[in-house]
């Protein structure tokens, strides 16, 4: 995964298009340690992740589901562990991106298919372009889409959509992902595309950087609270910064 930093703004690229950026393990880990480069970089104020080549990202590398059980060992609730400690890990590498509170804008072009659909669910805003596709393939290989989409998807676009897009693995392009919600805006072209997303990039990295996280993790929270709760969270996080604290 490439990391650069300009204007404070990381682009986070990946770099595997002979593979149509499918994630191996290393790519996966490679995901979440940029991330938490991002998080910690002083320098950076917004993450804008992107791909090299015709598509985003592929999702899992076919070879680590194909040579998956030849990794495990023991009896069957042996390996049922080995399996969830290895759904887990690569569930982490997804929630990095919350984890970073710099706000991410994923950038996508051509497929963004499977864990593609994973990991931009997880980024705080998405844009891509007119003749991108998207496609929660899972139930076409036989598993359940296990690393975020069934939980993020349904709070993007409507639970409805979420559930027909999982359980038929349909091809969703650009403009209908952005009449659904999926991304906030479909451009015409790549150009179009990195115009846009570079003024977004660069509005949110004019912000103070302390009130951009604020607002992250107060998104964040809402999602697993009462309306309560939330109000109550964001009148601390908001006392503490004004006290200084934060
Ligand atoms: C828990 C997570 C689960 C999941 O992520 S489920 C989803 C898994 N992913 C898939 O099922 C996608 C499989 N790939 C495709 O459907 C197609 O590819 C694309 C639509 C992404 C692109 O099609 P095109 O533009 O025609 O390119 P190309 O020639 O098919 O791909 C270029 C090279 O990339 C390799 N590749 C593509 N996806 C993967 C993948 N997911 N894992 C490993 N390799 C992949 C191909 O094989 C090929 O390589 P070579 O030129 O040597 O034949």
């Amino acid at each position: 995964m490439k990391y650069a930093v300009s204007e404070k703004i990381a682009t986070l690229t990946f770099d595997r298009p002979e593979r149509a950026n499918a994630l191996d393990i290393a790519g996966w880990e490679a995901m979440r340690a940029a991330f938490e480069r991002a998080d910690a970089d002083e320098a950076v104020n917004v993450v804008v992740l992107t791909g090299e080549g015709k598509h985003f990202c592929a999702g899992i590398d076919l070879s680590v589901l194909a040579g998956l059980q030849e990794t495990l060992t023991g009896k069957q609730k042996e390996i049922e562990e080995q399996l969830r400690d290895f759904i887990a890990n690569l569930q982490d590498c997804i929630t990095a991106i919350e984890r970073c509170r710099k706000p991410v804008i994923a950038a996508v072009y051509g497929g963004c298919i499977g864990g593609g659909v994973d990991i931009i669910t997880a980024c705080d805003l998405r844009y891509c372009t007119t003749d991108a596709y998207f496609s929660v393939k899972e139930v076409d290989l036989g598993i359940v889409a296990d690393l975020g989409t069934l939980q993020r998807l349904p709070r993007i676009v409507s639970p409805g959509i979420a559930a027909e897009l999982a359980f038929t693995a349909r091809r969703v392009d650009g403009k209908e992902a952005q009449r659904i919600g999926l991304v906030n805006e479909a451009l015409a072209n790549a150009k179009q595309l990195q115009f846009r997303v570079g003024q977004t990039a660069d509005a949110i990295a004019a912000k103070p950087p302390r009130i951009t996280a604020g607002i992250k993790a107060t998104l964040l929270h809402q999602r697993n609270h009462t309306l309560p709760e939330g109000l109550d969270y964001v009148a601390s996080y908001s006392a503490a910064l004004m006290a200084g604290r934060r």
